[in-house]
């Protein structure tokens, strides 16, 4: 499923004095298949923008196209958008309401009028994809950690087996291993399964080693659109915005600032370890 967005805007509050316009005049597109991190300072426009795509909020100006046709053409059909396109919230509290987490998971797809059977081997896959063990089924989700809520959260909207996967923050508030276990299993969903994902983040560590295009939304606006390495080496752009490149790229201008030659469109550790290797090597030659 290819998403479209063309020329949309959003006022929050139009004509009282709390008018606000949230998103103006933006249009982006989004492939079948893609990994798109979504960035920007708190306030940019990003949460306005992701609950678009999935019919929550209706566009004062613009419009949202799903393979050509436009969301809200035929209403009857926005809960087929919202099953498609499913968004997993910034706080796994809004969406965990059930007794168990069995429970919980299998609330969307027992919606979507499935058979028993298909609701279990749904519920089950999506548990297993984000690695959620079957001692864990029973229990409350109010019980789990930080991380657990949030993989349960996760495999709430995958039950209903998405074309398009919307994460609003998700390793927000998280200690680095809760952090690295969610953001491994988004990756192998997105390997496995070949599913779209929409990743809203403020850490650009996360979404420099994970998405294949960076969308930066500054003040409602797409400011700024490319691969990692493109949009990364915008530091100044991106200082400017409130934004901060991946620590590697300071390490990196740091050193080229001192005269020795390294590329600029380093970001992830893994990457810096080779060059700088090599570097040391032709320093100590
Ligand atoms: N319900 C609302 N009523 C009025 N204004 C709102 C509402 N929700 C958001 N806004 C305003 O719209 C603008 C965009 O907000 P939005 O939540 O989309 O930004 P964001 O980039 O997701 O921010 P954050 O990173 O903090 O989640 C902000 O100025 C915000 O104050």
């Amino acid at each position: 499923m290819s998403i479209k967005i063309n020329h949309l805007t959003y006022i929050y509050n139009p004509e009282t004095a709390f008018e606000k316009k949230a998103l103006d005049n933006v249009s982006l597109e989004i492939k079948k298949g893609e990994f798109v991190g979504l960035i920007g300072h708190t306030g940019s426009g990003k949460s306005t923008l992701i609950q678009h795509l999935n019919g929550i909020i209706t566009p004062s100006k613009g419009e949202i196209l799903l393979d050509g046709e436009n969301i809200h053409r035929d209403k009857a059909k926005l809960k087929e958008v919202r099953r498609r396109i499913g968004l997993a919230f910034q706080y796994p509290e809004y969406q965990l309401f059930e007794m168990t987490v069995y429970k919980d998971v299998a609330f969307g797809p027992t919606n979507m009028q499935l058979s028993k059977e298909e609701i279990h081997s749904n519920v089950v896959s999506a548990l297993e994809t984000v690695g959620i063990a079957p001692e864990l089924y029973e229990k409350s989700p109010f019980e789990l950690s930080g991380g657990q809520k949030r993989r349960v959260a996760i495999a709430g909207v995958l039950a209903m087996n998405p074309e398009v996967l919307i994460l609003d923050e998700p390793t927000a508030g998280l200690d680095p291993k809760g952090r690295d276990e969610i953001l491994q299993a988004i990756k192998h969903l997105h390997e496995e399964r070949g599913i779209t994902v929409i990743l809203v983040s403020h850490s650009m560590e996360d979404v420099a080693k994970l998405v294949d295009r960076i969308i930066v939304m500054h003040e409602g606006k797409a400011a700024m659109e490319g691969t990692p390495k493109e949009v990364f080496c915008h530091v100044q752009e991106l200082e400017a915005m409130g934004l901060a490149a991946p620590q590697v790229s300071y390490v990196f201008q740091a050193l080229k600032d001192k005269g020795f030659d390294v590329p600029l469109d380093i970001f992830t550790v893994e990457e810096a370890k080779k060059v700088l290797m090599n570097l040391v090597r032709q320093v100590r030659v």
